[in-house]
C-alpha cells in the first residue's frame, strides 16, 4: 500500500498486517489519509495472527483485563481479550454507556470527542491492556489512560495495530503511561 516504510518485525506478521491495511486518501475530510483495516479484519489469516500477537502482548504483560477503545479498537480487543483469557472493557464515545461513568476529553486528528467507562467492570487490583487500530496523534489513548488511572485500575501498556509515526502520538502516550510500554505492530 502507499505511503509506507518497511516493515519492524523479523517474524513477518508486520508486513502481513500491512499488505491488509488500505490507504485512502481524504478521508474523513481532505488532507486524512485514512488508514482502513477492513481488508485485514476480511482476511482470517491475517486477523487471527493480530489475534493472537495481542493476545501475547496481554499475556507478557500480566494484564487482567483488555480495554478496547470505541469503535475499532473493540473489534480488536475483544476476540484478544477471548483468547487470553481475560475479561474485555469497553471505552466508548460519551452518551452510549448506561450505567455510572467516568468520563474524559480529549482532541482527535481530525475533531474532539469525550470517552466514558464503566468504572465497576474494573476492580483497584486489575492490569489494563489498551487496544487500539490506529495511534494518530495520540489523543485518544493518552485520554484513555488517564482515564484508567483515574478509575483506579493499573495501566499495563497500550497495544495499537498502527502508529501514525508522522503524527508524533507516542511522546504523548508515553508521558501518559509513566514507564508502561506502547507498542505498535505497524509503524508508517
Ligand atoms: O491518536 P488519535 O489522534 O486520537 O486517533 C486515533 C483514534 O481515532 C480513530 O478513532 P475514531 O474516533 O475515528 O473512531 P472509530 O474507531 O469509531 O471509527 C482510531 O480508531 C483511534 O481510536
Ligand atoms: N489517519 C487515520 N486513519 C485511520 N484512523 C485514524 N484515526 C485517526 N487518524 C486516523
Amino acid at each position: 500500500m502507499s505511503g509506507t516504510r518497511a516493515p519492524q518485525r523479523a517474524d513477518g506478521l508486520s508486513e502481513l498486517l500491512l499488505s491488509r491495511i488500505r490507504d485512502v486518501p481524504d478521508h474523513p475530510e481532505p488532507g486524512v489519509m485514512f488508514k482502513d483495516i477492513t481488508p485485514l479484519l476480511a482476511d482470517p489469516v491475517a486477523f487471527a495472527a493480530l489475534t493472537d500477537a495481542l493476545a501475547a502482548r496481554c499475556a507478557e504483560l500480566g494484564a487482567t483485563k483488555v480495554v478496547g477503545l470505541e469503535a475499532r479498537g473493540f473489534i480488536l480487543g475483544a476476540p484478544a481479550a477471548v483468547r487470553a483469557g481475560v475479561g474485555f472493557v469497553p471505552v466508548r464515545k460519551a452518551g452510549k454507556l448506561p450505567g455510572a461513568t467516568l468520563g474524559q476529553a480529549y482532541d482527535l486528528e481530525y475533531g474532539s470527542a469525550e470517552i466514558e467507562i464503566h468504572a465497576e467492570d474494573l476492580r483497584p487490583e486489575d492490569r489494563v491492556l489498551v487496544v487500539d487500530d490506529v495511534l494518530a496523534t495520540g489523543g485518544t489513548a493518552e485520554a484513555s489512560v488517564h482515564l484508567l488511572r483515574r478509575s483506579g485500575a493499573a495501566v499495563a501498556g497500550v497495544s495499537v495495530l498502527m502508529e501514525l509515526g508522522f503524527l508524533a502520538g507516542r511522546t504523548r502516550v508515553e508521558a501518559a503511561l509513566e514507564g508502561a510500554p506502547l507498542d505498535a505492530l505497524v509503524t508508517v
